[in-house]
């Protein structure tokens, strides 16, 4: 007898947890998160850090914040990952699928079942990748995409595919604004800010720069009112 077994598609996650959004316009708000495993830009392993640098030409190798490694990480089908999500979350319906690089991974199937499950659903890129190539959906033709896209881009601009993004977030004092005034072109205008302001945020790099990248964020904002200072209050609050 022959069996035709159609294989799911999997994600592979680090974690899935409840805390604040700890930055950008949504800071304070309670949220799902999402881990995806694994980054383009840097291989995770400390021991990589000046070689993954010197290959991707991001410096974000040297300084970021965060263990998106494969080990303890767990394999979740699209409507698995949304019970874990409902399951954890309890009433929170925002959620925030990020990584290492969250659209190495995103697919529309995975949007759909968010979606489904009630998620406003938004998402933390390093630009390197197109919403549309990630998330089209190949049986009705059209995008499904995340509802919110916040990018922080750590390659040249002209390398950057995404789109189209809600807010832009530099990290300073490696990505300056002068670099990316093409790119933050990009930025939509949206319903929940009204087709507004656009979000423009100078990150401080935590970590040994931290003072003097506060003070670069703090000038250049008070020079340039159009960009914002953004705290990462989830470090303060001391949660996750
Ligand atoms: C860990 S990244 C994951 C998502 C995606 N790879 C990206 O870079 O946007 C999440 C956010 O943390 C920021 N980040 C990472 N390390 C940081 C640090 N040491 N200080 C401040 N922000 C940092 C990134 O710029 C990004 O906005
Ligand atoms: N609380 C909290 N808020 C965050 N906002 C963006 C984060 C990220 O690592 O993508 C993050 C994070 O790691 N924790
Ligand atoms: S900041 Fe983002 S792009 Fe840079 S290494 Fe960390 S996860 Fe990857
Ligand atoms: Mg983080």
């Amino acid at each position: 007898m022959e069996f035709n077994v159609v294989k799911e598609t999997t994600y592979r996650v680090k974690s899935v947890w409840k805390t604040l959004q700890g930055e950008g316009l949504f800071a304070g708000r309670p949220a799902v998160f999402v881990r995806m495993v694994g980054c383009n830009l840097w291989s995770g392993y400390a021991d990589t850090r000046e070689r993954d640098a010197a290959r991707t030409g991001a410096n974000c190798p040297m300084w970021c914040d965060t263990d998106f490694t494969k080990e303890g990480s767990r394999a979740y089908t699209a409507a698995e990952l949304a019970q874990e999500m409902r399951s954890v979350g309890g009433d929170v319906r925002f959620c925030v699928i990020t990584g290492g690089e969250p659209l190495l991974h995103l697919k529309a199937e995975l949007v759909e079942a968010l979606h489904q499950a009630g998620f406003f659903i938004a998402i933390e890129t390093n630009g390197t990748v197109s919403l549309q190539e990630a998330c089209w959906n190949e049986e009705e033709n059209r995008l499904e995409a995340p509802d919110w896209i916040v990018c922080s881009p750590k390659l040249p601009q002209e390398q950057l595919t995404l789109e189209y993004f809600d807010e832009l977030k530099l990290v300073l004092p490696d990505y300056h604004p002068a670099k990316y005034s093409d790119f933050a072109q990009r930025q939509r205008l949206n319903e929940v800010q009204n087709n507004q302001l656009p979000l423009l945020w100078l990150q401080p790099e935590d970590g040994d720069r931290l003072h003097q990248a506060t003070q670069m964020a703090i000038n250049y904002a008070l020079d340039n009112p159009e960009w914002r200072v953004s705290v990462q209050t989830h470090k303060i609050l001391n949660v996750e």
